[in-house]
């Protein structure tokens, strides 16, 4: 798997920790506008990567690149995707997918139509403690309540405060709290449960009309999830999961998967903590590579039908919202 990268952001130098630790994987190339050339040169130089590019296109016919990681921001996802596959690249998109559904839809449509692989980074379902609640789920009896908070105080909230709007705050960007952080929880919760019968999200706006904070409501038959995220406050974050035997508790970030508590009447608290690795992006990429590897696009177009059923949510999350983007 010999990747290309577009972008030069914080999650590029995560991303470029992780993918490295995994047999198979290369990094050949890293592309950024002209305007930011310094920031891909910088990377290229402390990560060892040969090639930088000012000009996608030009990556985008490098014949010794099979894959493109696209981890510019949100709102650009479905342009530089697009034109990945178009080129004949398979693609690693970052999360979320697109701004809109119907994008989502297309990319995976010229997926198919190509051939190609399309993965979204999407750290939560390729984590081992998802699936174990998924599996297991069902100990804890019939379900009356479920609730997900993702809070983290952002690194650019100062900056926000002072009016710097950085992408992740931007609705140009199609940043805020619900496509940054909440998407972690929805993944989570439709991964588990499907499609909500109904969706509601209620947000906090700052002051160019980003959602800072904000809790989204999904219907399901007999029981309601609440899912909350926030980027400018902190909190414990983790998902419950109460059942009439008891709870199961994802314990932290939604997108480390960390560890679970699972308390059943009259049991002693069971600990589980699945096989992690130091980087909570190494799961998916092992097994980006494995698909690929075993050209496996069965489970590759799987994960697309996950990720479509998201967008969904997401979009009416955004549009119940009223979130201007
Ligand atoms: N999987 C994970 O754990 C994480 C995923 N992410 C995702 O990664 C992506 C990038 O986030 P992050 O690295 O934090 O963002 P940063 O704000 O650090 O970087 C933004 C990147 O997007 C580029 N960019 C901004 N606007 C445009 C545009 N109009 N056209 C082309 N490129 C543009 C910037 O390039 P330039 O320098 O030229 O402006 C820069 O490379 C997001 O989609 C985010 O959701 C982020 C963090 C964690
Ligand atoms: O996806 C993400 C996960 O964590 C980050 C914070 O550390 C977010 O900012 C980000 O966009």
């Amino acid at each position: 798997m010999k990747i290309g990268i577009a972008g030069n952001g914080k999650i590029v130098r995560e991303m470029i920790g992780a993918a490295k630790t995994v047999a198979g994987i290369s990094i050949e190339a890293i592309c950024s506008r002209a305007q930011s050339k310094a920031k891909a040169e910088k990377i290229a130089q402390e990560c060892n990567i040969s090639k930088v590019y000012t000009d996608y296109q030009k990556m985008l016919s490098d014949s010794d690149i099979d894959f493109i990681y696209v981890a510019v921001s949100n709102n650009v996802h479905y342009q530089y995707t697009k034109q990945a596959l178009e080129a004949g690249k398979n693609v690693i998109c970052e999360k979320p997918f697109t701004v809109k559904a119907s994008e989502t839809e297309e990319l995976i449509q010229i997926a198919k139509d190509k051939h190609l692989f399309l993965f979204e980074a999407i750290t939560v379902i390729y984590a081992p403690n998802y699936q174990y609640i998924k599996d297991n789920l069902k100990e804890i009896g019939t379900l009356h309540y479920v609730h997900a908070n993702y809070a983290q105080y952002s690194s650019r909230y100062d900056k926000y405060l002072n009016k710097e709007v950085t992408p992740a705050f931007s609705p140009e960007s199609a940043g805020g709290a619900l496509y940054d952080l909440n998407i972690y929880n929805l993944h989570f919760i439709v991964g588990i449960f499907g499609m909500p019968k109904n969706i509601i999200y209620r947000a906090n706006l700052g002051f160019n009309g980003i959602d800072t904070s904000g809790t989204a409501l999904l219907d399901y038959d007999g029981f309601t999830v609440v899912c909350s995220a926030a980027k400018d406050s902190e909190s414990v974050s983790g998902i419950v999961f109460q059942g009439e035997k008891g709870y199961m508790r994802l314990e932290g970030a939604t997108n480390e998967c960390a560890l679970i508590r699972v308390n059943k009447k009259g049991e002693t608290e069971k600990i589980v903590s699945k096989e992690r690795y130091n980087h909570r992006m190494i799961n998916e990429f092992i097994a980006f590579e494995q698909m690929f590897k075993q050209q496996d696009y069965k489970t590759c177009y799987e994960n697309l039908d996950h990720s479509m059923m998201v967008m969904k949510v997401l979009e009416q999350a955004r549009e119940s919202g009223n979130l201007e983007f």
